[in-house]
């Protein structure tokens, strides 16, 4: 904790025309209610990274926030404007057309969690993407039930459609597995860090393991723009519900506890204790499962083709061409030169220079009305359309060209 910047100070005593931004040399501020939020820092003369410190009316005091989310690469200059009063808009300048657009959530559900677990200020990023993603599937159930043949079965059949999210587990590779394909496999002690910096949608002990889904892994695959799988176990499954991602939930049983002995066994690659665990722990799962409330659906795995035909009839892919291809999402080209301003749910990007004037598109209007998602993850949903200030006027901003 520290004493205001001298040029925060001049800012807020300056700050007179209703505009809750401002930009000073490589930082700019942003007030919201008490705060005002310095955004921004310098690497060298032609690149900045984006640090964040809070600067508190009430108190007088400046402090630096946990940052929570991955942080904004550096850029060339930032905009910013405060949506909701709960996070800030951030336009980078002289960036890719997938890295321009960020939020810094200063307020939201997510970040209000993260300030009571903490007990200190939180702030966190999410990065602005175009469009929506299918709704990620979380599929759980006891060990051996068959999760993994049946999401390699859909991989297989649907490969431009799905794609695994890579958790991270302490416990040591089975013989035919990869790190970074299977799991990535991680010290304890490491992964204790990377939970408490926030790296993580969910975590849990299983079977006398640390596992978890890290929020990168997720966005790894929602970002090519397949539909994220998740192989959790149950407790992963009831924190997943109850944060920010929107999912379908699969709960997988077997025939019986005496088929789901054999599978395992015959599985090979657990030692006597370790299955003895697995089936004990098998039983709870089974009765969580299926009476938490926590599933959508859930799958019985007898007979593997009808399973899976079920599994397939529930996600819509009944019939469904194999070799459908899906897009990446696409980011949005934004020139290094402009200015931002807010109207209603609308934010206007003025692009003042002569390519686009030429092009007779000298506005870009980035639609905010319908957000969805946010940290720990992407904030999806920005609606991105360009108009022409002079011919479309501003009541253009209503219609999309
Ligand atoms: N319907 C089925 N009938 C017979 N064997 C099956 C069936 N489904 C899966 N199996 C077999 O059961 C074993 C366990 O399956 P799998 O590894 O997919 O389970 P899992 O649920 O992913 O387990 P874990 O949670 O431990 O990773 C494998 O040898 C697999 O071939
Ligand atoms: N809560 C989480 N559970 C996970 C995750 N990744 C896997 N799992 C579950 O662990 C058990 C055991 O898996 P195994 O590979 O050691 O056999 C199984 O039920 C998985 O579903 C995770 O990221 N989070």
């Amino acid at each position: 904790m520290g004493e205001a910047p001298a040029f925060v100070v001049d800012d807020l005593l300056q700050n007179q025309d209703g505009f809750d931004s401002k930009s000073k040399g490589c930082k700019i501020t942003t007030t919201i209610g008490d705060k005002t939020y310095v955004i921004g820092g310098e690497n060298d003369e032609s690149t900045l990274s984006l640090e964040v410190q809070i600067f508190d009316k009430a108190t007088g005091n400046c402090a630096t926030p946990i940052v929570l989310g991955a942080k904004p690469s550096s850029c060339k200059g930032l905009s910013a404007v405060s949506l909701n009063d709960d996070r800030i808009l951030i336009v980078k300048k002289g960036s890719t057309p997938d890295d321009c657009i960020w939020f810094l959530e200063v307020d939201t559900r997510f970040v209000r969690e993260q300030k009571k677990i903490q007990g200190t200020d939180v702030v966190a990023w999410s990065r602005g993407a175009r469009g929506y993603a299918e709704k990620p599937v979380v599929i759980s159930g006891p060990s051996g039930v068959g999760k993994g043949t049946l999401i390699s079965m859909l991989m297989k059949e649907f490969p431009s459609m799905f794609g695994f999210s890579v958790s991270h587990t302490t416990r040591a590779p089975r013989c035919m597995e990869k790190d970074g394909v299977h799991y990535h496999f991680t010290e304890r002690s490491v992964m204790e860090k990377e939970l408490k910096d926030g790296k993580f949608l969910e975590h849990a002990l299983v079977h006398g393991n640390l596992y978890g889904t890290s929020i990168e892994a997720v966005e790894a695959v929602t970002d090519t723009g397949k539909r994220c799988i998740l192989d959790i176990d149950v407790q992963g499954a009831r924190s997943v519900k109850a944060s920010s991602l929107e999912a379908i939930f699969i709960f997988i049983c077997p025939p019986s506890m005496e088929e789901l002995e054999t599978r395992l066994r015959s599985r090979g690659t657990e030692t006597e204790e370790q299955i003895l665990k697995r089936l004990q722990n098998a039983k709870k799962e089974m009765e969580q499962g299926q009476s938490s409330g926590i599933f959508d659906h859930i799958l019985y795995n007898d007979n593997l083709d009808e399973c899976y035909e079920s599994l397939k009839k529930l996600l819509g892919l009944d019939g469904a061409v194999a070799a459908t291809q899906r897009s990446a999402p696409q980011g949005i080209d934004l020139p290094a030169d402009h200015s931002v301003s807010k109207m209603d749910n609308k934010i206007i990007i003025n692009c003042g220079t002569a390519e686009l004037k030429k092009a007779s598109k000298n506005l870009i209007v980035l639609d905010v009305s319908s957000l969805k998602g946010g940290a720990p993850g992407r904030t999806r949903g920005l609606d991105v359309y360009a108009i022409d200030s002079f011919s479309d006027g501003l009541n253009g901003i209503n219609q999309p060209s």
